[in-house]
């Protein structure tokens, strides 16, 4: 899954801390419970062992203010089921869903409902008390959030706690770094100019939405400051004046894009799916009025292929490629359990998509949003989030009053969206949606000649000795993904320093450091890479490759 796995758990994490800190437990129990299931799963693909250490210590943490926020969404449910017995008693009133503003959470429905009688529905869970956590006050009957306090932040790696969207992230799996690690490939958070708790609070935020990607602009985003001049400035700012204020804000917190820096040069290969991306993406944008009628751009595409191939590599440049507002939406986001609340998501993503268009929504692993409906054990509230998300594909080219005028008396332009699915699980995926999603294009695993180029690419800040011939390498690693040659060269660049320091105590290898020696500088050699791949074995099966082209010679369509 490479980037797509830190940047899922960054949004677990997140998320979790987000409505622990808004006094929802339960969600916040939810989020957290995935983000242990996320690092568990990331950590075992790792094969650093300093990173390894890095991820344990941060999966202990989680895990321990899981335990926290477990025990407060404990104590919190005992209180609402006291204080709901008390009102339905002295307060009938308080009881009539449409009656108490005092008791409004969000969704009209008494929190006593389901809990207290036995009759809850595993598979949903109550709606969260929204509207109550963002301004920082707890929930109602609720002990205070015990799971970050400004004391709390300090323990916190650095790329979890920045809420301004210019610092680090965790790495992409490919880095180097551990959890601690490189700016720029965890989800950003905007700088803008409100924090969420405005929106939260009612009003409207006002953000560099449609920012330049590569700050032609002179971005306002990550690193950037809002107000700069030559900023995203006033021109480009926009903002999302629709219903649903908060969880638009939500829904910008965890999923705009506003800082992928990835060009189709960074990406090796894959000249068919960049040509259909400019096609269905690119060329709209710049010539809107070919592309009317027959020639209508297409609603969405989906790539498909194994994992680490480069699908959401592709859709970082194409989002960089066309400074369209990036709409970067993990599954794992949109997929709430809370009754209503996917089906609203998924309503207010696609609204705020078609408000700040151009924009681009990238749906990842979107086979576990969208798989085949009408099975067995398909839930109520998952098939309704299909029909809802079935709908909205069908309505991204909006109606004639959706278009918007252009700039200095130009024709009116249409609002531009575009849906980009990616999937390791293509036959998974409802037909209905593999329908709307006209193109569908394989990623496959590199091929001799892309394999080189990757080596390149991932090389191209290291010293390699001159006896390396990386053909050769290259042609060791057929069967290889991109993501693996990225974790092969990632390796052999270390073997220098592990050379280093061998054998050497702590104090040792300080004195080193002082002294100015660092393994980092030495060329990487051939045995580097020979012993890279020793450890380092493919991590797709010839089955799954077999499967995928089945289904491309069925399903494919570019
Ligand atoms: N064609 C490519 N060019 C350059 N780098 C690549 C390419 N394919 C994969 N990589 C490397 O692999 C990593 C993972 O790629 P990416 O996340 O785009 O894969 P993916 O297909 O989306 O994986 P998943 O299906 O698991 O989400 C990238 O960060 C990059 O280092």
């Amino acid at each position: 899954m490479g980037g797509a796995d830190v940047q899922a758990i960054t949004i677990a994490v997140t998320t979790g801390r987000d409505c622990a800190m808004s006094g929802d437990y339960s969600a916040g129990c939810t989020y957290y419970e995935n983000a242990v299931e996320l690092i568990t799963r990331y950590v075992r693909t790792l094969g650093d062992p300093h990173a390894i250490r890095q991820w344990s210590a941060l999966l202990k943490e989680v895990q321990d203010e899981h335990s926290s926020v477990r025990q407060c969404d404990k104590e919190a449910r005992g209180m609402r089921v006291y204080d709901s017995v008390a009102r339905s008693n002295s307060y009938p009133e308080m009881n009539d869903p449409r009656g108490s503003a005092a008791y409004d959470d969000g969704y009209r429905q008494p929190i006593v409902v389901c809990h207290n009688s036995g009759q809850e529905d595993p598979m949903v869970w109550r709606p969260p008390t929204r509207g109550e956590g963002r301004s920082g006050a707890p929930a109602r009957g609720a002990p205070p959030p015990r799971a970050r306090s400004s004391q709390d932040d300090n323990k916190l790696p650095s790329w979890a706690n920045n809420n301004n969207g210019g610092g680090g992230g965790p790495p992409a799996r490919g880095n180097a770094a551990g959890p601690s690690g490189r700016a720029g490939s965890a989800p950003r958070r905007p700088t803008g100019n409100a924090p969420a708790g405005n929106a939260a609070a009612g009003g409207s935020y006002d953000r560099p939405w449609r920012q330049n990607m590569q700050g032609k602009q002179g971005a306002a985003g990550p690193g950037g400051k809002p107000g700069d001049k030559g900023s995203a400035g006033e021109k480009a700012k926009k903002q999302y004046s629709g219903p649903d204020q908060e969880l638009a804000a939500m829904l910008e917190r965890d999923i705009v894009d506003q800082g992928t820096s990835v060009k189709w040069d960074d990406i090796a290969g894959l000249e068919e799916a960049k040509r259909v991306l400019n096609e269905a993406l690119v060329l709209p944008m710049i010539m809107p009025d070919f592309f009317t009628g027959i020639r209508r751009p297409v609603k969405g595409v989906l790539l498909f292929g194994p994992p680490g191939t480069g699908k959401t590599m592709l859709a970082k440049a194409a989002a960089t490629e066309t400074s369209c507002t990036f709409f970067n939406v993990s599954s794992a986001t949109l997929a709430s359990k809370y009754r209503g609340e996917s089906e609203r998501m998924v309503r207010i993503l696609f609204e705020m998509a078609r408000d700040l268009a151009p924009s681009m929504i990238f749906i990842d692993e979107v086979d576990s949003l969208c798989s085949q409906r009408g099975t067995a054990n398909e839930h109520e509230a998952s098939r309704r989030v299909k029909t809802e998300l079935l709908t909205q594909v069908d309505g991204v080219h909006g109606s004639e009053k959706d278009k918007e005028p252009g700039p200095d008396g130009e024709p009116p332009a249409p609002k531009h969206v575009f849906v980009l699915a990616a999937t390791n699980f293509p036959w998974d995926i409802d037909e209905a949606l593999r329908r709307r999603l006209e193109k569908r294009v394989y990623i496959p695993l590199p091929g001799q000649a892309q394999r080189l180029q990757l080596l390149k690419i991932n090389l191209r800040d290291v010293a390699v000795a001159p006896d390396v011939n990386l053909e050769a390498v290259a042609g060791q690693m057929d069967g290889y993904s991109g993501d693996d040659i990225t974790n092969v060269c990632r390796d052999a660049a270390m073997n220098g320093m592990r050379r280093l320091v061998a054998g050497k105590t702590p104090a040792e290898i300080k004195a080193l450091r002082e002294a100015g020696m660092t393994g980092g500088q030495e060329p990487i050699t051939s045995d580097d890479f020979r012993e890279a791949l020793r450890k380092i074995n493919p991590s797709v099966s010839k089955e799954d490759i077999k499967r995928h082209e089945e289904w491309l010679s069925v399903f494919g369509s570019t």
